[in-house]
């Protein structure tokens, strides 16, 4: 079953082709590592992939996105407003309900940010931001994630444990990596970007790291 159907897309800068036309289908348990060089256009594909196939996603975008002012509970909770009612949100704001504090802080302390339970976001480190957008993702009902660069923040543990928890909860991905290493250990799929057009499209396992390289 095919879970994301991208066809025809195109992105053009100031009179200036960035990607495409390009199309792509992401079937349900397909875990896609999109790599390419720096301005091959990953992220605008996964931009276009969010606005015209797959708004449902939880999505880590590469600015995060974050609402700086507000804790790192807020920022998490956020991922089901739209469930939930407006009466139900706006109390959240100024007094959260114990079961949601609870929920959210057990999964913050799968990522190590138990303790930044209330700091607001502009108080913290880049891969502490990281790791809430990431929680943001985790906390999300989708099935489905879309993500760009998710662990360039985080050292090789805290990479590797992020991508463990992004493997176990979305059985379909389509994830921007620089790190061929985890792209190659954590995805199932590879799809290789160059100057916007897809140039490889392949099971991971039938690839080495010096196939990928040439992409670079
Ligand atoms: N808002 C924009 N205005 C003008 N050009 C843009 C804009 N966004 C992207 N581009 C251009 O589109 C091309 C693709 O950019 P994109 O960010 O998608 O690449 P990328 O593969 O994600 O790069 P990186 O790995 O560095 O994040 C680049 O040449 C970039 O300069």
């Amino acid at each position: 079953m095919s879970d994301l159907e991208l066809s025809n897309l195109t992105a053009v800068f100031d009179g200036r082709a960035v990607l495409g036309p390009l199309s792509l289908t992401v079937a349900e348990g397909d875990r896609v590592a999109l790599v390419g060089k720096s301005g091959a256009g990953k992220s605008t594909l996964l931009k276009l992939a969010f606005q015209h196939g797959a708004r449902h996603a939880a999505l880590v975008p590469q600015d995060l996105g974050l609402v700086q002012p507000l804790p790192v509970f807020h920022n998490v909770f956020m991922a089901r407003l739209d469930e939930r009612s407006l009466w139900y949100n706006t109390a959240t704001l100024f007094r959260p309900f114990r079961r949601d504090r609870q929920e959210i802080g057990d999964l913050l302390d799968q990522v190590a940010m138990g303790d930044k339970l209330w700091q607001p976001v502009a108080a913290l480190s880049g891969g502490q931001r990281q790791r809430t957008a990431i929680a943001r993702a985790l906390y999300h009902r989708s099935r489905t994630l879309l993500a760009d660069e998710p662990v360039s923040a985080l050292d090789g543990p805290m990479a590797a444990r992020v991508m463990d928890l992004l493997r176990a909860r979305f059985p379909t991905s389509l994830i921007a990596l620089h790190d061929i290493d985890l792209a190659l250990a954590y995805c199932n799929r590879i799809v290789g970007i160059q100057d916007g057009r897809i140039a490889l499209d392949r099971r991971a396992d039938e690839l080495s790291e010096s196939d990928l390289l040439a992409l670079y």
